[in-house]
Parts: C-alpha cells; structure tokens; sequence
C-alpha cells in the first residue's frame, strides 16, 4: 500500500475544517498530519468537538509556516478572507500543494479582489498561478494545479446551474437572475448577531442586497463561460436551517421553440462526466435534504414557454459541495486519483 498523503487543516476549529477533519478521516489515502487554529491554538481538537474525540487525538496548533511545511505535503486553510494571501506563498515556496478555501486566490483581477475584500496585496504572481477550484469547469487545469482557489457556496451552486446556459449560448446572459437562499451555517462558526438562534429562527430574509460580494466571483467566471461580459442579479437569502443551499435561476431563452425536455437533454449531456452533479428528471425539483452530507448538487429545471425563461434549480450542502468536499474533490485531481475519493454521494435523507 502506498504512503498516505500528509494533509493539514489551517482553520481546523471552525465550520470548514471539521467537515475537512470528518471527511479526510474516512478518505483512504490520506493522514491528518497537523492541525492549525488561531483563538483556539493549544486547545485539543478533541475538546473542541467530543464526537470525533474517539477518532483523531491531535491538538489544533498555532499556524507557523515552518511547522506546515515540515509535516504535511498539502494544506486546506479554511480560514477567514486575507489569511490565505499571507500564507500561501511561504507553503507554495516550501513544496506544498495548497487548496484555500476562502476567497483570497479565486480572482484573476486583484484589484477586483482588493475593491471588494480591501487588504494589501503583494503576491500577484502566486496569485497568478492559482486555479479556480470548480472541478465541472476547470477539471483538466485543477489537475496540475499547485494553488486551488475553492469557490464556495453561493457561487458553486449559481455556476453549476448557469454553466450549461452560458457555454452554450442559450440565453440572453444579461437576463440571468439569481436568488439563492443558505442555511446559517453558511456564516461561518464565529459569533455573530444575524447567527443567533432568536434571530435566525422562524425567519427569512434577504441580505446584501445588489452588492454581496459573491457578484463579481460569479460574474468572473460567467463571463469566462459566455466569452462576454456577464453582468447577474444575485440576491442571497438567510433561512432557519443549519445546512444547505438552494439557488433558483432565471433566464430568457435565446430560442423560445426549447422545452423542458430538450433542455433536460443539454444539461445530461453537459454533466454526463461529473460524479459529483446529478440532473433530475422532468417535473422533478430539488431538495436541499437530498444533499446533506454529500458532494452532491441536484439540479432541475423547467422550461416556462409563456414566459420563455427557464428556470434551473440547484441544492447543495454548503459545508460540503459548497466548501470542504469541493476542496477534497480538487484535491483528489492533483492527485490523479477518482474525483469523488473518500466524499459521500449518498445523504443523510430524512
Ligand atoms: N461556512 C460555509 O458554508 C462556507 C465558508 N466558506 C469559506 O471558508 C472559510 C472558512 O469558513 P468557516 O469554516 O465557515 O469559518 P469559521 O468562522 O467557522 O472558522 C474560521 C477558522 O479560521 C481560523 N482563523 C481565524 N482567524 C485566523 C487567523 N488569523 N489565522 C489562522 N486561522 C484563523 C479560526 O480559528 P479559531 O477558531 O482558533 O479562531 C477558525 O478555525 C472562509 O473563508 C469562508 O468564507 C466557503 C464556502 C462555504
Ligand atoms: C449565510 C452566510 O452568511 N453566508 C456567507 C457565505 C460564506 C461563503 O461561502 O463565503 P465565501 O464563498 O466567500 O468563502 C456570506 O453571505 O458571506
């Protein structure tokens, strides 16, 4: 059997790492060889959360550059936007392979990065270098990719639901609407006010309207996809469940002689090779329990003849599609292993 790779989890205590530290137990090529946290450096992982005590005996580190590249040949940093930029040089230099999970390397303009995000940059070549982590669009550039820029929710779920649309011309891409709606977990573990259970409880709203910062990461790689400048209207909506994504899609069809069925036909052929995104059949709708706990996205959709839109629909689970899994699936391409190694395809349901 050949040598485990030597994985660690900078951002090991939040929401993203212990989904990485749940799913790379059971992956069977890999160890967890460190773990790195900030308030919570020094603190076993054990007692952070109990329930995997039985299954990993490591204590979450302070994040020391030269302790990373001393034990582990990959690093996941789930952490906060504006770490990443300051650690991934040093670990790239150091012969890793990194997978950030934040925002910080999935632009290709900085300053489109630094206008939204803010922070000073000073590592436009390393930035240069970094592939945008969605592996049903960029597949064959993950795969020999040193620096992964792991998109996360909102866009995961908006790009896969578009991504067909787009590439093959069938709508008006100024047309493209987004409303999507996330479970709170989407925030993050750290305390903030909208994440309380009082205020998130029994409660919808949207947020950011016309200017969530996830508009010019969709945009970036809409316009990748339609070869022109894509402008969308994304709305993002919080909503009282702790996991899940649901993404609902509006666009006016190009040709309005498309039904539902042809389209159908598209989007089969346009995902036939990805493990990872599963296209329901006619009149069928997705649910975001369907895909909890899984790298799966359900997509499904329906052509409105009266209106000549078309309406696609994509659930996912944040946490893992939409941040842990994806960065696990990018990895299991650089190293040329099955998509889809050691990721549940298979949810929770109820
Ligand atoms: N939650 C989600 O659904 C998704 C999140 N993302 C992105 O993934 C990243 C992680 O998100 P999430 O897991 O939710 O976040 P959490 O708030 O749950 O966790 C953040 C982690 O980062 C650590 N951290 C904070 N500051 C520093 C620092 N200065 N240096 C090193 N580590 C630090 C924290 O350590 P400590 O606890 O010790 O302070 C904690 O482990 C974010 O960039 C987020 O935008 C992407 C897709 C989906
Ligand atoms: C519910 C909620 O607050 N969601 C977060 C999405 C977090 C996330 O996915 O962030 P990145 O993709 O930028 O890493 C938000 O709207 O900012």
């Amino acid at each position: 059997m050949a040598e485990k790779l030597r994985v660690g989890i900078v951002g090991a205590s939040g929401y993203g790492g212990v989904q990485l530290v749940r799913l790379l137990l059971d992956h069977p090529r890999v160890e967890i060889a460190y773990l790195g946290a900030n308030q919570n450096a020094g603190v076993p992982f054990g007692e952070l959360y109990p329930q995997l005590a039985h299954r990993i005996d490591r204590v979450c580190e302070a994040v020391e550059l030269d302790r990373i590249v001393e034990a582990c040949s990959v690093v996941f940093l789930a952490t906060p936007n504006g770490i990443a930029y300051t650690l991934a040089p040093g670990l790239l230099a150091g012969g890793l392979r990194v997978f950030d999970l934040s925002a910080d390397y999935r632009f290709v303009n900085l300053e489109t990065y630094q206008s939204w995000y803010g922070g000073d940059r000073h590592d436009a070549a390393v930035a240069r270098e970094a592939v945008y982590g969605l592996p049903e669009l960029y597949r064959e550039r993950i795969r020999t990719a040193r620096l992964v820029g792991c998109p996360g929710c909102y866009p995961t779920a908006s790009l896969l639901a578009a991504a067909p649309l787009l590439k093959q011309g069938l709508i008006d891409p100024r047309s493209l609407i987004i409303d999507a709606k996330s479970g709170v977990s989407g925030a993050g573990r750290t305390l903030k006010t909208g994440s309380l259970f009082a205020e998130a409880d029994s409660s919808v709203a949207a947020y950011s309207v016309a200017r969530h910062r996830h508009i010019p990461e969709i945009e970036q790689i809409c316009s990748d996809l339609a070869g022109m400048r894509v402008q969308v209207q994304f709305t993002p909506h919080l909503i009282p469940m702790a996991r899940g994504m649901l993404v609902t899609l509006y666009a006016q069809l190009r040709d309005p002689g498309l039904v539902s069925e042809d389209m159908l036909t598209i989007y089969e052929a346009f995902y036939r090779q990805a493990s990872a995104v599963r296209v329901l059949g006619s009149g069928i709708y997705p649910q975001t329990k369907w895909a909890s706990g899984t790298n799966t996205c359900f997509i499904g959709l329906e052509v409105d003849q009266r209106t000549e839109r078309v309406i696609v629909l994509s659930a996912l689970d944040n946490l893992v599609k939409g941040q842990s899994g994806q960065a696990i699936q990018a990895m299991n391409l650089t190293q040329g292993w099955e998509e889809m190694l050691g990721l549940p395809a298979v949810g929770f349901y109820p």
